[in-house]
């Protein structure tokens, strides 16, 4: 008989989702999305600015709305959830976090490159200390050996990650290198440590990575609603949980309600279609962090030049997460070109 897995489903339409947004949603439009959600069974729904607290910015894009305003308005209408807010070190601190448990969140994912893990020990120990379900994050894990990736991740465990994430914020990675990456850190990490995965579709193979992931022993997996995210989206849950059931997976959501709250709340919600079209399909070719799409069209467009010749320049360049100032040099740079 199939092997029966048991996953965790974290749910990052408020979150990721904020990027496809241009971190627009109101604070009723989250109550709506998170309401949906605590109906479909998923176990943690994400919610903050796309770039995590503090992230509402000049650098990452201003919100509609205070970012205690939309925490509230989430833990207000969620009764079997939790509520995790995103923290990257340097963009949010301990006192944003602060803020973000009195608004009600019960989790946290502390987020940093795949190799700066230890910029991390300061917020996971506070989380730990705050009584947070607490989340290492190892973004653009597709650029970082699995040798360096595990020890980053035995950093996290040991400054008190209750999981630690192989994150593919480029969509760039295929589905031996994830089996390979979410091994590793199996087998790195002690056992009550769970391993989780976050995908992004831009070479159309989120679902597939995520079932990947949990063969290979992750529990925590993400996805969002319609995949609304950054790029070409990310895993979207029901697809993901149709799938999961036809694989002997068991993720806890229910799919009917996943998928009516995919079509009725998110998509009148979305601002264009989530797809793999020609500029999210160069993000997992070249490598490159998917919330700079947006940033990359606005730049393409104020210079005059392919958002696809900005994003395999900064692909070459091995841009990461922060770096979002180098769009505009590259764009200038190809316009004098
Ligand atoms: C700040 C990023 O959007 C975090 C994330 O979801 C990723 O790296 O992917
Ligand atoms: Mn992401």
């Amino acid at each position: 008989m199939a092997q029966i897995y048991q996953v965790e489903m974290t749910d990052v339409t408020l979150r990721d989702g904020m990027h496809a947004v241009r971190h627009q949603f109101s604070a009723a439009d989250a109550r709506a999305i998170a309401s949906a959600l605590d109906g479909t069974g998923v176990a943690l729904i994400e919610a903050t600015h796309g770039d995590g607290l503090g992230g509402s910015s000049i650098q990452y894009g201003f919100s509609k709305e205070a970012e205690e305003d939309y925490l509230r308005a989430v833990c207000g209408v969620v009764k079997h959830a939790k509520v995790a807010a995103l923290l990257l070190p340097g963009i949010g601190t301990v006192s944003d976090l602060k803020r973000a448990v009195d608004c009600g969140i019960q989790a946290v994912r502390v987020a940093t490159h795949s190799t700066e893990a230890d910029i991390s020990e300061q917020h996971i120990g506070e989380a730990r200390k705050l009584g947070l379900d607490t989340v290492g994050f190892l973004m653009m894990s597709h650029m970082t050996p699995v040798h360096v990736l595990t020890e980053e991740a035995r950093k996290m465990a040991s400054y008190g990650a209750h999981a630690v994430y192989i994150v593919d914020s480029a969509g760039a990675m295929l589905m031996d290198e994830v089996r390979q990456k979410v091994s590793a850190l199996r087998h790195a990490l002690p056992d009550e440590v769970h391993v989780g995965f976050h995908a992004h579709n831009n070479l159309g193979v989120s679902v597939a990575n995520s079932i990947a992931a949990v063969e290979e022993g992750a529990y925590r997996i993400d996805a969002s609603l319609a995949g609304l995210g950054a790029g070409a989206g990310n895993t979207p849950l029901e697809v993901f949980v149709a799938a999961c059931e036809k694989s002997g997976i068991d993720t806890g959501v229910k799919l009917y309600p996943a998928m009516d709250a995919a079509e009725d709340v998110v998509r009148p919600r979305m601002h264009r279609p989530i797809l793999t079209d020609r500029a999210s399909l160069t993000l997992g070719y070249a490598g490159v962090y998917s919330s700079f799409l947006l940033h990359a069209f606005r730049a393409a467009e104020q210079f005059g030049v392919d958002a696809r010749d900005v994003l395999v320049e900064l692909g070459r360049r091995r841009v990461v997460g922060g770096q979002e100032d180098m769009i505009v040099d590259v764009a200038v740079e190809l316009s004098r070109k």
